[in-house]
């Protein structure tokens, strides 16, 4: 665009961060020249989301739903995030879980404005001009992904950026973390995908995934330029394979401001997801027995702040970890095994191999089951009705995103336990009717976590994001638990008050911030009141 053209209305209209659309005043219109560039009559914020309501509301495809909603981030970002407050619950899983997973799939198909940083590793030795070309300067939250496990729908390359797009308007539309300071960022390291290779739209480097030293290589180029732009910057890694994201994670979690959301954030919300089910069935975390299927980012994750939250609870951290058991693809994690990793070690149990997930919750008698493996109905009817037997209230969390990969659907969990299971699922279900009685499933989701913990760290300007920070959020997000939640099978605050329930995370994690002296701000008389003034709002600038 021209200089001459870039001062004009018609530039307004074209910037998201400041066009109002059909609701800039008479006056805003006579002051930026946009008289004749919009119908005459000026409308209101509140008409305007009632007409997104309204379209959304015309379209039958959750997909076509999302990409209503992106072209809307994409020409008013205040018009989108009020639709997305408006409505939490509706909205969350259209530009989240499950629809996001589809618009991955099909990033290269449906492609239109250009959201974000691209980082191909064919531009080593230039990352930090490439980052720099973002216009905003004072990013303070980078969600970075390589797009090799994409939710439960593995390698999508490039297509892999709606996850980073998604989870920041989330920080926003569910904690209030202002959207200028936030920057999807995405790693093309290559892909393993051959159908995307063999793709003619395919969008990302036609080539095999770089490993090794030139991916960490390349991995520590983009941490020192982000450190050196932005300061104060926080680097939420998503959806790498657990081979690079533990490595990544270990490297750089005591150098910078950092934190894995698959492998902590989900730990949080799985252990707040405990501390919710214990209410129910009146027992205590460190007599729980948890059997993962799946051993990866997330299953150890989860497992290791399990055992440290019950280590916190007087058990030995050893004793601990040998409560949460892992059963992958090989069968159950047993210390004869050769092919763990080393993260998968400490959760070896002491135990004769068992190659099928039903034997082996026989064998141990889990109270709790955790499917973090991204393959569907893997808890089968045989799985949840043995977890039945053995328990009065079996705790059953299938958390594989997107829906189409749950380990079973919530009106499974409930019918094969005869409405005894403690449910919770990574991506939503509706309420579901067992002989007259109403169950309503809860999202054991980060969503719970990742925005909360952005608006903490954003408040205090926190220099780390340390372990137990999730512990804190995860008490915080299962205090918040009424009674007649849990009187309904609800373990998780609504969705629907997602925003209130993060904030009141934010100002517990930001607290301890505080204490541990972790903060770059002074610590205010009133936290909560510090947490209120950084919110940001989705209304016109006068
Ligand atoms: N609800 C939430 O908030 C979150 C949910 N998730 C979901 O959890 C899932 C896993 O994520 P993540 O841990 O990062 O992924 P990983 O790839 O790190 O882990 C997947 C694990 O499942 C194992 N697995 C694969 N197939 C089977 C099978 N048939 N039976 C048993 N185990 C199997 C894999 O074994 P192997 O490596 O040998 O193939 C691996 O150990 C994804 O679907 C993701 O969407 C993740 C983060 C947050
Ligand atoms: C929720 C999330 O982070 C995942 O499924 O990967
Ligand atoms: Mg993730």
């Amino acid at each position: 665009m021209s200089d001459q053209s870039s001062t004009s209305g018609y530039a307004l209209l074209r910037n998201p961060r400041l066009n109002k659309g059909s609701a800039f005043s008479e006056e805003e219109r006579r002051t930026y020249g946009l008289e004749g560039l919009l119908p005459p009559v000026p409308t209101t914020l509140s008409l305007q989301v009632a007409r997104i309501h309204a379209e959304l509301g015309n379209l039958d495809s959750d997909l076509q739903k999302y990409l209503l909603l992106s072209d809307l981030q994409a020409r008013n970002e205040t018009l989108f995030y009020a639709v997305l407050m408006s409505d939490p619950a509706t909205f969350m899983p259209l530009v989240y879980t499950p629809t996001v997973g589809e618009a991955c799939q099909k990033f290269d198909h449906i492609f239109r404005a250009a959201r974000g940083i691209y980082l191909p590793i064919t531009a080593r030795g230039r990352l930090k001009g490439l980052l720099g070309n973002w216009p905003m300067k004072d990013i303070r939250f980078i969600v970075v992904t390589d797009g090799e496990r994409i939710l439960g729908l593995g390698d999508l390359g490039v297509g892999g950026m709606g996850i980073p797009i998604g989870k920041l308007s989330l920080y926003t539309a569910c904690a209030g973390v202002p959207p200028e300071y936030c920057l999807p960022v995405t790693l093309d390291v290559g892909t393993n995908n051959e159908s995307l290779l063999e793709d003619p739209l395919y969008l990302g480097l036609r080539q095999n995934r770089v490993r090794g030293a030139d991916y960490m290589a390349f991995i520590d180029e983009f941490v020192q330029a982000a450190q050196v732009l932005y300061p104060k910057c926080c680097i939420q890694w998503e959806d790498f394979a657990n081979i690079s994201a533990v490595p990544i994670l270990e490297t750089y979690r005591d150098q910078v401001c950092t934190y894995n959301d698959d492998i902590q954030g989900t730990a949080a919300v799985a252990l707040a997801g405990m501390y919710g089910a214990l209410r129910i069935s009146g027992q205590k975390l460190t007599d729980q027995r948890f059997l993962f299927l799946g051993g990866g980012s997330a299953a150890t994750g989860i497992a290791e702040l399990i055992s440290q939250a019950m280590a916190l609870e007087g058990l030995d951290i050893a004793a601990a970890r040998a409560r949460n058991a892992l059963f992958d693809v090989n069968g159950l994690m047993v210390k004869s095994r050769t092919d763990l990793a080393g993260f998968q070690k400490p959760f070896a149990v002491n135990h004769a191999p068992i190659s099928t997930f039903v034997e082996a919750v026989r064998a141990l008698r889990p109270t709790g089951i955790i499917g973090v493996s991204t393959v569907p109905k893997l808890f089968n009817q045989q799985v949840i009705e043995a977890m039945a037997e053995i328990n009065e209230r079996p705790i059953i969390f299938p958390y594989s995103n997107p829906t189409s990969r749950s380990e079973c659907t919530a009106e499974e969990a409930y019918r094969w336990s005869q409405g005894r299971a403690i449910f919770a699922s990574g991506s939503p279900f509706g309420p579901v009717e067992i002989a007259g009685q109403t169950f309503v499933p809860g999202q054991g989701n980060n969503v719970y976590i990742f925005p909360a913990m952005g608006m903490a760290v954003f408040a205090t300007e926190a220099t780390r994001v340390t372990e137990e920070m999730f512990i804190v959020a995860a008490k915080a997000v299962a205090e918040q638990v009424t009674d007649k939640s849990l009187a309904t099978g609800l373990i998780y605050p609504p969705q629907s008050q997602i925003f209130e329930a993060s904030l009141h995370v934010a100002v517990r994690v930001a607290e301890y911030v505080f204490e541990k002296k972790l903060a770059r701000v002074e610590r205010p008389a009133d936290i909560a009141k510090l947490i209120a003034s950084r919110v940001y709002h989705p209304a016109y600038a006068a």
